[in-house]
């Protein structure tokens, strides 16, 4: 059965984001996941980490201006040294919490932009990220986000994700496969899955259409748990979903596909 962690931005939700690493554990999680620590100092976060023993599967680099409508920076050209300046202080983070995986988000690539001058930008922040990030042995992950949730993300499709990663040619850049935005963006989960599985190092899970509990909605779950299995994925998958109701009620999904 696959290694699920807990996603601290979306879960727990009931605690304060320092109190969410002892709910997780408490709750039987091994690992966690979230989208920034930048609003605590590392040691803060890496204390409640290892205070409870927890393994930090992922974070994301600083996103720009996220309340301002930001998802990502490394795609937009002309904001290359904010993007550079960003990997060295998620590198800081990432030492503390020993952890060797990182989200590096593209951003938005408006309709009426050169979308090829993006990424090629995207690319070339990729190259300059897994070269700096590598040195620390961590990979640096590429996310397809559905262009329902975030209209015009310039990386809406893991066929997008391929080619900017064969196009920035290093070999510790990877895949997230977040099978929730793979879903929305026309399915064909296992096929889309398998094809990829040469490129992917991360997974996230949530249920469609309401990204709430992963047995809520329309995908199987439980086939794709199998399928992930015998595969021989072994790495981390993210419970990055919106609970429907209290976080604990809501994880008893874990016995309903026999994960727990
Ligand atoms: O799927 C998501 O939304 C996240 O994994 C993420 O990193 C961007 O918001
Ligand atoms: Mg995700």
């Amino acid at each position: 059965m696959p290694r699920f962690a807990a996603n601290l931005t979306m879960l727990f939700n009931e605690h304060p984001f320092l109190d969410r690493f002892t709910a997780a554990a408490d709750a039987g999680f091994e690992a966690v996941e979230f989208l920034f620590p930048y609003d605590h100092s590392p040691q803060q976060v890496a204390d409640m980490l290892h205070g409870r023993g927890l393994t930090q599967a992922l974070f994301n680099l600083p996103p720009g201006d996220w309340a301002a409508g930001e998802r990502g920076i490394a795609g937009l050209p002309g904001r290359e040294q904010e993007f550079q300046d960003s990997v060295g202080l998620a590198l800081d983070y990432a030492k503390a919490l020993n952890c060797k995986t990182l989200h590096v988000m593209s951003g938005i690539c408006p309709p009426d932009a050169d979308r090829a001058h993006y990424l090629e930008t995207y690319a070339g922040n990729l190259r300059f990220a897994a070269e700096m990030l590598g040195k620390e042995g961590i990979t640096v992950v590429v996310e397809p986000l559905n262009n329902r949730d975030v209209p015009n993300y310039l990386i809406p499709r893991p066929a997008d994700a391929r080619q900017v990663i064969n196009a920035a040619g290093a070999g510790n850049l990877g895949l997230q496969f977040d099978f929730y935005h793979a879903q929305i963006m026309g399915g064909d989960l296992s096929r889309s899955f398998e094809a990829n599985l040469d490129l992917i190092r991360h997974i996230q899970i949530a249920g469609v259409p309401e990204r709430h509990e992963p047995t809520v909605g329309e995908i199987n779950y439980g086939y794709l748990f199998a399928l992930i299995d015998r595969l021989g994925y072994d790495g981390w998958i993210g419970c990055e979903y919106k609970p429907r109701a209290d976080t604990l009620t809501g994880l008893r999904w874990l016995q309903q596909v026999g994960a727990q």
